[in-house]
């Protein structure tokens, strides 16, 4: 049985002008639009220096044994352009799954959109100053195996959210999201319309035109008590 040991090369694809779209509005907005879930744990966090704001491509799946890279090697040379690698890796933090030989790899060779890892990297001296997005949850010197088992292209689960093969990865400054490749349509579209009506809040923000009374309005709705007196110990 090859379970937890194969490669499915195919995914199904999102359309690239939906994965373009995301590209402008940023994860936070969209993760709103998803009744706020979907975020990946802030735990992973960006450690390279992208050129762009907001990084959107699709999703390469990847499922290590904790602490062994032999997989991510394999998906390194399947993925391409618009690709983001995204890696489980069991929650392990005690080896790095990659350094700046593989990443250079990804950015130069393969021209892949960005790497996601559930665990450390190393080298990051170097990768912190280069451009592809990487995201991981920290850094140690200690290596990783690369004698697998493993598997590419089959449902993960990384930073709480699970992750499917085709599935668009949004990421910024902020962190990552992982939108559902069937619910990417609609959802961009519903996008558009948060992160413009986001926009003009943060504008009465800075003038001061802001209209806070749905603050008092939920405070009685949940039957609050509003005590004009000193709090006493
Ligand atoms: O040795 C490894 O597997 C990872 C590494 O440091 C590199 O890619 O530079
Ligand atoms: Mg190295």
């Amino acid at each position: 049985m090859a379970i937890g040991n194969r490669v499915f090369l195919k995914r199904e694809l999102p359309s690239k002008e939906i994965v373009e779209g995301f590209k402008s509005i940023p994860a936070a907005n969209v993760c709103d639009c998803m009744n706020r879930v979907y975020a990946l744990n802030p735990e992973i966090k960006l450690m390279s220096s992208p050129k762009e704001d907001i990084v959107a491509g699709v999703a390469v799946t990847v499922k290590v044994r904790p602490g062994d890279n032999l997989m991510i090697h394999q998906a390194l040379e399947m993925a391409g352009e618009g690709d983001i690698i995204i890696v489980s890796n069991e929650g392990d933090r005690s080896r790095a799954l990659v350094g700046e030989i593989m990443v250079a790899y990804a950015q130069y060779t393969k021209k892949i959109s960005g790497l996601v890892f559930d665990g450390p990297i190393r080298d990051i001296d170097t990768i912190s100053k280069m451009e592809i997005p990487v995201y991981a949850t920290g850094y140690t010197p200690g290596g990783p195996f690369k004698e697998g088992p493993g598997e590419v292209n089959v449902p993960i689960a990384i930073g709480g959210v699970p992750v499917n093969p085709g599935d668009i990865i949004l990421g910024d400054k902020d962190g990552l999201i992982v939108i559902p490749k069937n619910d990417a349509a609609a959802l961009l579209e519903d996008a558009k319309v948060l992160s413009a009506s986001d926009s003009a809040k943060v504008k009465a923000a800075k003038n001061g035109t802001s209209n806070k009374q749905w603050v008092a309005d939920t405070l009685k709705k949940k039957n609050c008590e509003i005590i004009d007196n000193y709090y006493r110990p």
